[in-house]
C-alpha cells in the first residue's frame, strides 16, 4: 500500500454492455435490473446499461430505471456516433439514447484510419466530422459524454497524427472523458504505457474542450451552444474531478485476447488515465474485458487508489458470484481474489507455513476481499495439512501425536489407490476419525444385493436392492426399488435408517459423479465415485473406489448418510452445549 492514497479514479462497469456480448450470455431485463442494483451496491460510480436502439430489451431497461432510478450509481446509455453522411437530427440512434433519459452518454467512434476507409467507407474528414457533431448534439440535449476511442491503440500505431485528430474533435466537441479503447486486445503492457503517456500530454497541450475552439479544425467547439444546454450541464451533481475543467480526462478500456487486459488497465492507470472500464468477472466479446474483481482491489490494495469503501471491497467476491448466478454460468473457481481456490493451500510446504504467517504464501487478507483460506487435503499434504482439517473438524490433534502421522500416510495411501479427498472432505473427516477412535458407529451394513431389469423394448431399466443393516444390536432387512441401481441403494438404505434417524428423511443425494481411473485396463479398470449429499443447510461430499462401480457407489452413498448423522450430531452437541 503507498503512503500517499493517488487521485480519484473512476470505475466504469460494462457487464451489461459489453460483458453481454461474450458468447453464451445472455440476460432478461430483470436479470439486468438485478446486477444493476448489485453493482450499485458495491459503490461502482458508472454502470454502463447497454445501448438503447439497438434491441427493445435495452429501450425497456433504461425506461425501468427511468421509474425506479439506482441510488448512487449513474447509469449510462452506450451508442456509437452518428452514421456518414446523414444528419444528427435525423440519426435514430441518437434518439433512442436521448430518450433513455440518461445524464451521461457513451459514444464510440473510430480512431482508426482504416476502420474508416474500409469499415465505414467514408473519408477521414467526415469521420472526425461524426464525431464532433455527435458530441456537441448530445452536450447540446444536455447530456455529459464520455468518448470510447475504439481500436484507440491499433490506430495510434498506424497513423497517430490521425488518431489523435479523433481525440481532440472529441475534446473540443465537450466530451469529458476520452476512452482508449484496446479493441482488438492485442497490446502489451509496456505498448499501453507509453501511448497512454503521449495522449496524456498531448491532451494537456490541447486544453480546449468544453466550449473552446478546434486548433486542428477550427471548429467552433461549444461556445454555441443555448444557454439552457450548458445550464443543464453545469446543474449536473454528480461530482465528477473534471467537470469544471476545460481538458478532459482519460480513460482506458481492455480487451483479454493477449491475457493482458488487467495488466494493460493497471500500465494505463499507472501513465496516467483516471478511469478503468472492466466488467465483472471479465466477461466480454471473444475473451472478454479487463475483469474489475481483479482491478479493483490491485487499484486500491496495491496501487492505494481510492475506487470503493474499504466495506464494499469486502463484498466483492459475493458480487462476482452473484452476477456469475444471474448469468447462469459457472464460477470460475481458479479466477484471482475472488475465486473459491483463490487462497486455497494445498501443498505440504504451504500449509506449515502459512500456518504460521500467512503472509508467507498470500499476496492479501483474503477477507479484504471477502475471500477466505482454505486448506486442501490431498496426496501433497503434510502434517500441518492434516492438523488444519483437524482443527476445522472440531478435532484437537496434536502434532506429537503419532495418530496424526498414521492419519497422513493413511490417507497418501488411499490417495495412491485412487481415492481423492480434496473433493470428498466429508470422507476425510470420517478417515480421521476411524485413525482417532472416534468416528460414531450409527449403523453396521451387514450385507446388500441389487438386481437390475433390462427388458429388450422398454426405455427404462428398474432396479431392486434388498440391505440388510444392524443398528443398536438390531437387525434389519429392507428393500426398495429405484430407476438405476445407486437409487434403489439409496433408498433402501433410507428405509432401514429413517425409523432409527428420522432426520434421514430430509437428506437428499444431490450430485453423482463418475471417473474412470485407469481405462486402459479395460473392464479392471478402477472406478471413483463422488457422492454429493445435503440437508437442509449443508453440503457433503463423500467418496468411494473400487473396480466394481457398484461397490464404489456403495461406499461413497454409505458414507453420505453416514457424515450427515453425524454432523446431525455434532449440531445438538453444540445446540446442548449452548443452552
Ligand atoms: C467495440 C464495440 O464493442 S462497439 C459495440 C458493438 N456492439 C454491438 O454491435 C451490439 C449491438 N449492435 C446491434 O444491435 C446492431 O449491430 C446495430 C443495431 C447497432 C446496427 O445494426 P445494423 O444497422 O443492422 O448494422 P450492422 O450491424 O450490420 O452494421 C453496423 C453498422 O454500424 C456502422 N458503424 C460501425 N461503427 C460505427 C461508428 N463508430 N459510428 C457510426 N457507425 C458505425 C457500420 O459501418 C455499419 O453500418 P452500415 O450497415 O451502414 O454499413
Ligand atoms: C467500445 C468498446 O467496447 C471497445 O472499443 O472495445
Amino acid at each position: 500500500m503507498t503512503e500517499n492514497p493517488s487521485p480519484p479514479l473512476w470505475i466504469y462497469d460494462t457487464t451489461l454492455r459489453d460483458g453481454t456480448q461474450r458468447e453464451g450470455l445472455s440476460v432478461s431485463i430483470e436479470d439486468k435490473l438485478r446486477i444493476a442494483r448489485r453493482l450499485d451496491q458495491l459503490g461502482i460510480p458508472f454502470i454502463e446499461g447497454g445501448w438503447p436502439g439497438a434491441n427493445p430489451k435495452d429501450v425497456q431497461f433504461f425506461w425501468q430505471l427511468q421509474e425506479d432510478p439506482l441510488k448512487n450509481a449513474e447509469i449510462v446509455a452506450f451508442c456509437s456516433t452518428r452514421r456518414p453522411n446523414i444528419s444528427v437530427a435525423n440519426e435514430p440512434m441518437l434518439q433512442a439514447i436521448l430518450a433513455a433519459g440518461t445524464r451521461w452518454v457513451t459514444i464510440f467512434g473510430k480512431s482508426w484510419d482504416l476502420h474508416v476507409t474500409e469499415g465505414l467507407k467514408t473519408s477521414l474528414a467526415e469521420n472526425l466530422a461524426m464525431i464532433r457533431d455527435t458530441i456537441e448534439y448530445l452536450r447540446v440535449s444536455g447530456r455529459r459524454v464520455i468518448y470510447d476511442a475504439e481500436h484507440w491503440f491499433d490506430g495510434y500505431k498506424h497513423n497517430r497524427d490521425y488518431a489523435l485528430k479523433t481525440l481532440e474533435a472529441a475534446a473540443t466537441a465537450g466530451a469529458e472523458w476520452l476512452v482508449l479503447c484496446d479493441t482488438n486486445g492485442g497490446t502489451l503492457p509496456h505498448e499501453i504505457s507509453q501511448i497512454v503517456q503521449d495522449v496524456v500530454k498531448a491532451n494537456g497541450a490541447w486544453g480546449m474542450g468544453h466550449g473552446g475552439g478546434s486548433a486542428l479544425d477550427g471548429s467552433p467547439g461549444l461556445k454555441h451552444l443555448p444557454a439552457w444546454g450548458m445550464e443543464r450541464i453545469s446543474n449536473s451533481q454528480f461530482p465528477m474531478p473534471n467537470s469544471q475543467s476545460p481538458i478532459p480526462q482519460i480513460g482506458i478500456h481492455t480487451h483479454n485476447d493477449s491475457d493482458t487486459a488487467v495488466a494493460n488497465a493497471l500500465a494505463a492507470v499507472m501513465a496516467g488515465a483516471r478511469m478503468v472500464q472492466g466488467t465483472i468477472n471479465g466477461y466480454g466479446e471473444r475473451c472478454g474485458n479487463a475483469n474489475l474483481c481483479s482491478l479493483i482491489p490491485n487499484l486500491q490494495l496495491k496501487l492505494g487508489y481510492s475506487c470503493i469503501e474499504e466495506k464494499q471491497l469486502s463484498q466483492i467476491t459475493e458480487a462476482s458470484r452473484f452476477v456469475s448466478e444471474v448469468v447462469n454460468l459457472a464460477p470460475d473457481e481458479h479466477a484471482p481474489f475472488v475465486g473459491r481456490s483463490a487462497f486455497a493451500h494445498k501443498g505440504g510446504i504451504h500449509v506449515s507455513a502459512v500456518e504460521r504467517n500467512p503472509l508467507t504464501y498470500e499476496h492479501i487478507q483474503p477477507e479484504q476481499i471477502g475471500n477466505r483460506r482454505r486448506i486442501v487435503i490431498s496426496e501433497q499434504a503434510g502434517l500441518s495439512n492434516v492438523l488444519a482439517k483437524a482443527r476445522s473438524f472440531g478435532i484437537e490433534l496434536d502434532k506429537q501425536n503419532p495418530q496424526a502421522r498414521q492419519i497422513l500416510q493413511r490417507l497418501k495411501d488411499l490417495e495412491s489407490e485412487g481415492y481423492q479427498f480434496e473433493a470428498a472432505e466429508a470422507s476425510f473427516e470420517l478417515l480421521m476419525r476411524e485413525g482417532l477412535g472416534k468416528r460414531p458407529l450409527f449403523f453396521e451394513i451387514k450385507g446388500f444385493q441389487v438386481h437390475c431389469d433390462l427388458v429388450e423394448g422398454k426405455e427404462t431399466t428398474s432396479a431392486l436392492a434388498t440391505v440388510k443393516v444392524t443398528v443398536n444390536g438390531k437387525d434389519i432387512l429392507e428393500a426398495a426399488e429405484g430407476n438405476g441401481p445407486v437409487a434403489a441403494l439409496d433408498a433402501a438404505l433410507r428405509k432401514a435408517l429413517v425409523n432409527f434417524y428420522p432426520q434421514i428423511a430430509a437428506f437428499e443425494l444431490t450430485d453423482y459423479k463418475v471417473r474412470i481411473l485407469n481405462g486402459h485396463t479395460g473392464t479392471a479398470a478402477k472406478t471413483r465415485v463422488l457422492v454429493e449429499s445435503r440437508n437442509s443447510h449443508q453440503r457433503w461430499t463423500t467418496v468411494g473406489v473400487s473396480t466394481n462401480i457398484l461397490e464404489a457407489s456403495y461406499h461413497a452413498v454409505v458414507e453420505g448418510l453416514e457424515y450427515g448423522l453425524l454432523l446431525h450430531s455434532k449440531a445438538e452437541v453444540a445446540l446442548n452445549a449452548s443452552s
